[in-house]
């Protein structure tokens, strides 16, 4: 039995007010108590997911000359390749053992929205890597986007609290791969222990041994899904905006024991942030005598700069 809850998006997506209400209660206890659920019934399909780890592979599997093109100076790793080594997590030195992609926002038409975000970049080497991600991110934002309506109605919150400030967000869609390891790592890991900075991830291929996460006790417990499962977790700006209500978990990625050193990992987070501008300012009614307020007030864009430049993405 896994420590991690699972939930059933159907549940919420149904006309049964009485399965709805189950569903909101669950996730709900889930994030104030470890901070992850397994997910089933989002709106990823078996095809597009094999899809789009077909691509994944085949573009780390590119000559790192070619990668190296989609590194692009300036833009804080916020879109295209990010080469292996350069993320730390804050408080750390020593380099994530793992490389990753990042689409973003899809430009609309809106005009505020083509200024916000810089373009995504597109892969020539392989057309069908930058359509199966454009898919997925679609379709993971709007799994995330019913996820935060259950979430809004569990904080006492309209329904539909979230979703002008998540419409067009600042959302990242991020391929890692981590290759196998060839020499003795000694203190380096696959991603050191870390709070993601976002409002929620979407995780998928939490399938196999690696991803652990840190319960009220300090002990750490593996988080793995089911194949037709996402981890879904709080972030630290769901975490500021609730007054830790709602728990942003530790979590770290470890290295797999020496007889395993020879297969990599790809795994696919999607975090979802909102518009930059949305105030992350702990919500009135959940600051009480006996939790006081925890966090500064702030926005979103302010937060995530913060939060960047710790990770060695961007200067300060
Ligand atoms: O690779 C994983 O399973 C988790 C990665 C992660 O926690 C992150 O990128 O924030
Ligand atoms: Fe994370």
């Amino acid at each position: 039995m896994s420590a991690i809850p699972s939930v059933d998006l159907r549940e919420f997506l149904s006309d049964d007010a009485q399965q709805k209400q189950k569903f909101v209660k669950e996730i709900g206890a889930a994030f104030e108590n470890i901070g992850f659920v397994a997910l089933s019934g989002h709106f990823l399909d078996d095809q597009l997911v094999g899809e789009l780890y077909a691509e994944v592979k085949r573009f780390f599997d590119l000559p790192e000359a070619v990668k190296a093109q989609y590194e692009v100076e300036g833009l804080g790793g916020q879109r295209g390749y990010t080469s292996f080594g350069k993320e730390h997590a804050k408080g750390r030195t020593e380099g994530d053992l793992k490389e990753f992609w990042h689409f973003g926002q899809y430009l609309s038409e809106n005009p505020d929205i083509r200024e916000s975000y810089p373009e995504n970049l597109t892969v020539s080497e392989i057309p069908k890597f930058n359509e199966v991600g454009k898919q997925t991110y679609k379709m993971l934002e709007k799994t995330a986007q019913y996820v935060l309506r259950a979430l809004a109605l569990h904080l006492d919150l309209e329904e539909t609290y979230f979703d002008d400030w998540i419409k067009d967000g600042n959302s990242i869609l991020r391929p890692i791969h981590y290759p196998p390891i060839t020499s003795e790592p000694k203190d380096a890991v696959r991603a050191a222990a870390h709070g993601d900075i976002n409002l929620i991830t979407l995780l998928m291929g939490a399938h196999g041994k690696g991803l652990q996460v840190q319960d009220h006790e300090g002990n750490w417990i593996d988080a793995i899904a089911r194949p037709d499962q996402l981890m879904i977790n709080v972030g630290d700006m769901l975490s500021r905006l609730s007054n830790n209500k709602l728990k942003s978990t530790i979590h770290q990625v470890v290295n797999p024991p020496r007889e395993l050193w020879g297969s990599s990992r790809y795994s696919i987070p999607f975090f979802m942030h909102p518009k930059s501008h949305m105030p992350l300012n702990c919500l009135e009614h959940c600051v009480t005598e006996e939790n006081p307020k925890q966090f500064e007030d702030c926005t979103a864009g302010e937060y995530l700069h913060e939060r960047l430049v710790e990770l060695g993405l961007i200067k300060g």
